[in-house]
């Protein structure tokens, strides 16, 4: 009553009768609509508008779908926002979402959302781009400069290099004992910043050099000298992560609570002014690299990376020799708009997935030593047997446990716990007919964990890996990366650069947990990361017989 007297005091209590009448006659209609769906499915009951977004540990995703499927099975459904979503925990349920087909029915991940169209992202890149015609054009140009297997090759020699810089950081940083105290979230994110934008840009944004200078400076230490430009390099690795958050809140939120509830429309505000700044910074990189390739001399060769290869396709200087499977989206050269989809698509994919998963492996490592000296023992010889030669593609196959470690990662905890489709026509899904427009979420980690295809699936266990024959085997690579057309581009680039960082991180360094109760708890923003883990980073102490002595001073 108070509230109204007050409302009526302020000439406003007409308009919250309308606002009340408004509120009740959406929930009347979405109840409505939510007690005649079709295929009604078990799921916990959602909000009108809101959907399940505020349930209670909603905001631990991965946790919460576990517990949701433990108590629904393995096809339930759930609310983000007015969004009907179809959880699929069983990889019998979604085998055709993974069709390679050009017709298939799942070439769509999501569908249109006007908040991403807000943000200037939605049919942009590949990822989250709801039209499929223009994905099938931007997918063939990122496909092919991440999967030639001469990028492949160079990537292994890029990689080491880049592994050893930031172990040369960690060196000068150490204090007297030998030993560097930091977060390791933070340096692999910053590696996989520099080496993402190198790939794709062929220029390093030096996010790992601004780091180690800020960290000794607030150490009060003093940092190397160097000659590298890191002026926007911390403020350009934020961007990225903000962009990251700013694609997530304006999925999920509504438009109306995101424009008319004051904290958030803040928020929305703070996104559109990050999105300027990030998309000014491609444009600035695309229009330099123009002007140096209408520079260059036409005998002399361009160097091949992601940007160059997409200014030049179909023009005079095209560099790529491989033709597309569907000459009808390919016939004309790429936009400057269409390319810098493709380039912040690529930094969004790339960084977060195979940082985490690398600080994922920090932590089993630290937990599991019995894990750690098998490693150990596989890199010992190996890089006896390298001697001083660099790593290159082929030698890392021989890393057999080293990539049985990293498997088991992927499938006990992986970074992209789900992948979605959105169907583009009707077909039938776990013996429902559904029709087009269903969006289904494909639960990776529930698959991966689901006890239906591996034994004792909590466990972690490498070893796993080196059995042959089973089922599992052939089932976690693929889900793990997705399938299909729209399987991960970047699975190859990210083993490489995992496989030459663990190798060449735990044959010279021990890494500890500076809190060895440090908890297994992440968070979920689009991927599954760490806050934060802080580890003790020294000069592996090797406990052999033979070698009583330091290794890397
Ligand atoms: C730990 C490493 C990674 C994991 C676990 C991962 C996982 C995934 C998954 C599950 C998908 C969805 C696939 C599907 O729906 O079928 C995906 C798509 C994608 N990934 Fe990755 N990824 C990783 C690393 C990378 C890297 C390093 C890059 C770039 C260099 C990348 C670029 C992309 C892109 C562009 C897509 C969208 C593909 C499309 O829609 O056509 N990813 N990734």
């Amino acid at each position: 009553m108070a509230l109204l007297k007050l409302l009526s005091s302020i000439g406003l209590y007409d308009s919250f009768l309308i606002f009340l009448t408004l509120i009740i006659v959406y929930t009347c209609y979405f109840y409505y609509k939510y007690f005649t769906r079709e295929n009604p499915l078990p799921g916990p009951l959602p909000l009108p508008l809101i959907g399940n977004i505020i349930d209670r540990g909603f905001d631990e995703f991965v946790e919460y779908t576990d517990r949701m499927q433990k108590k629904y099975g393995d096809m339930f459904e759930i609310y983000f926002g007015p969004q009907r979503m179809i959880m699929l925990s069983k990889y019998e349920y979604m085998q055709n979402m993974f069709d390679y087909s050009l017709d298939s029915k799942y070439m769509r991940r999501i569908p249109y959302f006007a908040g991403l169209d807000e943000l200037n992202v939605a049919g942009k890149g590949i990822a989250l781009n709801h039209n499929v015609n223009v994905w099938k054009f931007n997918r063939h140009f990122i496909s092919r400069a991440l999967l030639t297997p001469s990028f492949s090759k160079y990537s292994v020699i890029w990689t080491q290099n880049l592994v050893e810089e930031m172990m040369d950081f960690w060196k000068d940083g150490a204090e007297d004992d030998g030993s560097f105290v930091t977060n390791i979230v933070e340096w692999a994110h910053r590696f996989t910043t520099d080496s993402i934008t190198h790939f794709t840009t062929g220029i390093r944004v030096h996010a790992i050099e601004a780091h180690y200078n800020e960290l000794l400076s607030s150490r009060n230490k003093k940092p190397k000298k160097s000659t590298n430009d890191i002026t926007d390099a911390t403020k350009f690795f934020r961007s990225i992560k903000t962009f990251v958050v700013g694609i997530y809140f304006f999925i999920i939120v509504p438009p109306f609570i995101r424009n008319y509830f004051p904290f958030l429309s803040n928020e929305s505000k703070k996104h559109f002014q990050n999105r300027n700044w990030l998309f000014s910074k491609l444009d600035d990189l695309i229009k330099h690299r123009r002007k140096e390739i209408e520079h260059t001399p036409l005998n002399q060769p361009l160097r091949f990376d992601m940007l160059t290869s997409m200014l030049t396709a179909y023009t005079d200087r095209d560099i790529c020799e491989v033709k597309y499977y569907d000459e009808e989206y390919t016939n004309r050269p790429l936009t400057d708009e269409e390319i810098r989809g493709n380039l912040w698509e690529t930094f969004v994919a790339g960084i977060d997935t195979t940082a985490n998963l690398f600080t994922f492996v920090v932590y089993f490592l630290a937990n599991y030593p019995n894990v750690l000296q098998k490693l150990r023992k596989e890199l010992d010889v190996f890089f006896e047997k390298l001697g001083d030669r660099r790593l290159d593609f082929d030698c890392l196959s021989e890393l057999v446990y080293t990539e049985a470690i990293l498997k088991e990662i992927f499938r006990i905890y992986t970074p992209a716990p789900y992948t979605a489709r959105n169907s583009t026509a009707e077909d039938i899904v776990a013996g429902q007919v559904w029709p087009e427009g269903t969006q289904y979420i494909i639960n990776i980690h529930g698959i991966n964990n689901n006890e239906k295809y591996w034994d004792e699936p909590e466990k972690f266990n490498p070893d796993r890996w080196l059995k042959k024959n089973k089922k599992s085997d052939k089932l976690m690579p693929r889900v793990v990366f997705g399938g299909g057309r729209r399987v991960c581009p970047g699975r190859k680039l990210s083993y490489i650069e995992l496989k030459c960082m663990v190798a060449l991180i735990y044959h010279k360094l021990d890494v500890e947990l500076v809190d060895k109760n440090t908890p297994l708890k992440t968070k979920f923003i689009l991927i599954r990361s760490f806050p934060e883990l802080n580890v003790r980073i020294k000069p592996r102490q090797i406990v052999n017989e033979f070698f009583k002595k330091s290794y890397i001073h």
